[in-house]
């Protein structure tokens, strides 16, 4: 039996990048200018537990969130036609870079610490990893995180940039990649 390949143009779009860079918001807005189907994969794993992540991390551990966390998205990678965006720590597991680098169009968020560290107090209540832990501690997670994010299609710098802008760049940028791959 042959197994065809996924056409470019009906590739899911995968959003990746450290906590806060906007891949959610991003996600939404280039799901909606596409027509396609949003899935954010944090939202998913807490729809199923019925509680937010901090919660979850609580509950059951790191661990097992990160189990669900490479279930949902091995799966999800699968589907067509979808924007996915992952959680910050999804990349960390190379299952889940393998599938997603293989069965989607992977897009790294790429935001500077100068610009992400005004973002913590809009972030922190709602991100596990981030609590308990001070400035300095926060910016060696952030630099270590870095070269989990290498594994990616293209990179989109976003440093004082309105997530509109970005999401257009994103769309434009991806019409043309699909043009020159794959015309009609
Ligand atoms: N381009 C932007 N400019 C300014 N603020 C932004 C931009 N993109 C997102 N934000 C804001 O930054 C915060 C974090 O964004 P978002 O939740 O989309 O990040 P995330 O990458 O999905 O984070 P996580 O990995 O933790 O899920 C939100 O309050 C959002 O409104
Ligand atoms: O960067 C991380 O390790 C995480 C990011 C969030 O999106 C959630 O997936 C969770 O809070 C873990
Ligand atoms: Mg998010």
């Amino acid at each position: 039996m042959t197994v065809r390949e996924v056409p470019l143009r009906e590739k899911s779009i995968v959003f990746i990048g450290f906590m806060g860079v906007g891949k959610t918001t991003i996600g939404k807005l280039v799901a909606k200018k596409l027509y396609r189907d949003f899935i954010d994969i944090d939202q998913v794993i807490e729809e199923e537990y019925g509680a937010p992540t901090s919660e979850i991390f609580k509950q059951i551990g790191e661990k097992a969130f990160r189990a669900k966390e490479k279930e949902v998205i091995t799966k999800l990678s699968k589907k067509k036609l979808s924007v996915l965006s992952l959680g910050g720590g999804a990349f960390l597991q190379e299952d889940i870079r393998e599938a997603c680098t293989k069965n989607c169009i992977v897009f790294f968020l790429d935001l500077s610490w100068e610009y992400w560290k005004d973002r913590i107090s809009l972030i922190i209540d709602s991100r596990p990893v981030l609590q308990g832990r001070n400035i300095d501690e926060i910016l060696e997670l952030f630099n270590s995180r870095q070269e989990i994010y290498q594994y990616h299609h293209s990179r989109v710098k976003t440093d004082s940039q309105e997530a509109e802008e970005i999401a257009d760049y994103i769309v434009d940028s991806l019409k043309v990649a699909w043009d020159i791959y794959e015309p009609r």
